[in-house]
């Protein structure tokens, strides 16, 4: 798949909401990373998901490819963020919240009662929109917040894993030095790329990040943004946006989802390669939603 060269437009604001077309940017995947983490791919089958009977993601079908980053867009309460959450089981979590359908990681369904939800939740980690370290546990202990959650498949000492959690996470060098100083002492761009050292440190193979930079900064944006990019080396990433700009430069493939009105669930419009989505959309609903015309 061609994907084009870098976008002009990559350099403007990215915390503007709507902009016209343009080409995503998709670096080539490291192989030799790829190689040496291998994430499950991921069949979302037939899903509805519903709080209180009421659907508000219905009939969606899905596959979300190994070491590419998937981008869902849609209009304000299309279902993004509860198809998101579904994917790692955490939407069961909501007061009566209910699935239909299958969520296959590596052919097996997240949701057959015989599937442990921790196990899950290790292989399927989750950034959320606003930064959610532990204030006052130091940043060496925040990274490590996790990893009793399950066992880690690579060997090391928690020393080596804190370094290669925040060198991944594009923070290492800013902190190598104050490893010990409290987690709520760092900028919000920082304690963002915090909580994804902490996700990385389990060594996820899917990374689900709900609008990672909608409380950060234009600067710390872009910083994570890169990050996303580099991530795709060693896991998938699924990311919820409401920027179409950041959907574009991060995303390899585009999901859009619509809601006709308030009351009825959203559902799948269309999904394909990013290049395709902004670019050539088969569905006029997307071509409206990603020119600008509505959401
Ligand atoms: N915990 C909850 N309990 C009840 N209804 C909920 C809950 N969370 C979401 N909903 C409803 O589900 C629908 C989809 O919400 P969701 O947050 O998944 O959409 P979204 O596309 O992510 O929206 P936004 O872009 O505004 O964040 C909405 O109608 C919302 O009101």
């Amino acid at each position: 798949m061609t994907y084009g060269n870098r976008n002009p437009l990559d350099s403007l604001d990215p915390t503007a909401m709507k902009e016209p077309k343009m080409p995503p940017t998709a670096p080539p995947v490291d192989q030799q990373a790829a190689a040496r983490f291998a994430p499950a791919r991921l069949d979302v089958v037939d899903l509805t998901a519903s709080y209180r009977g009421l659907p508000a993601v219905a009939d969606v079908s899905l596959t979300i490819e190994p070491h590419r980053v998937t981008a869902l867009i849609g209009p304000s309460g299309c279902g993004k963020s509860t198809l998101l959450r579904c994917l790692n089981g955490m939407h069961l979590m909501a007061p009566h919240a209910t699935v239909t359908g299958q969520v296959l990681l590596g052919g097996t369904d997240i949701y057959d009662p015989r599937v442990n939800p921790i196990e899950i939740r290790r292989r399927v980690g989750m950034v959320f929109q606003r930064p959610t370290p532990f204030p006052t546990m130091s940043i060496r202990d925040n990274v490590l917040a996790g990893v009793h959650l399950g066992r880690r498949r690579g060997r090391g000492t928690h020393d080596d894993l804190v370094e290669q959690a925040l060198m991944r996470a594009g923070l290492w060098k800013e902190v190598r030095n104050r490893l010990k100083a409290p987690g709520g002492g760092l900028s919000g761009g920082q304690q963002q790329r915090l909580c994804i050292a902490r996700a990385l440190a389990v060594e996820p193979e899917i990374l689900l990040m709900d609008e990672p930079c909608s409380a950060l900064d234009p600067i710390s944006t872009l910083v994570i943004e890169d990050l996303i990019k580099e991530i795709r080396e060693t896991c998938t990433v699924v990311i919820v946006t409401h920027n179409m700009q950041q959907a574009a430069r991060v995303s390899d493939t585009t999901v859009f989802l619509n809601v006709e009105y308030a009351g009825v669930p959203g559902r799948l419009i269309e999904a394909g390669p990013t290049e395709q989505i902004f670019n050539a959309p088969q569905q006029r609903a997307t071509e409206d939603y990603t020119s600008g015309r509505f959401g």
